[in-house]
């Protein structure tokens, strides 16, 4: 059977952040929670907070009754589109700044035999004023 709950993108749900305008997802679902900010008994602030993310462990954190949950469920508006989550954008670093870090790693890996030197040197050195003074 077809479903007819509204499937939303995090995308989507982030766009309505605002006092007159707020989405907020917890537990997979979607609430237009916009009617109920100055009603809140945890403040609007925290809400507003908790838009563009899934809230539920803000939610959670805050300890809601029973009844507060109950509520709840008159605010929901539909189910997050778990399919839709968006991939980072890739960042394609130009050719020249790929250059420079290259020569930058190159050079920095170029020292690394001098510590190990430094300390057979020194271990030497010790060793050898050791056995001059006995
Ligand atoms: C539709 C969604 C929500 C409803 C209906 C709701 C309802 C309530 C209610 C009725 C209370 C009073 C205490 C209780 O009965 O549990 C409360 C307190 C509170 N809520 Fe919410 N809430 C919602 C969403 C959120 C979200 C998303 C957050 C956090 C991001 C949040 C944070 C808090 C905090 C911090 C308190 C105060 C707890 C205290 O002072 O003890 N609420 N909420």
């Amino acid at each position: 059977m077809p479903t007819l709950t509204k499937l939303c993108s995090m995308q989507e749900v982030s766009e309505h952040n605002t006092k007159d305008d707020c989405w907020i997802v917890i537990d997979g679902k979607v609430y237009d929670v916009s009617s109920y900010l100055d009603e809140h008994p945890g403040g609007d602030d925290v809400i507003l907070a908790a838009t563009g993310k899934d809230a539920t462990d803000e939610f959670e954190d805050a300890g809601h009754s029973r009844s507060a949950r109950e509520q709840m469920e008159g605010f929901c508006i539909g189910e997050l589109d778990e399919s839709a989550t968006v991939l980072p954008e890739l960042k394609i670093v130009p050719e020249k700044q790929r250059e420079h870090y290259q020569k930058l790693i190159a050079l920095s890996t170029k020292h690394y035999w001098a510590l190990p030197v430094a300390v057979v040197a020194t271990s030497l050195v010790v060793g050898f004023i050791y056995l001059r003074r006995k």
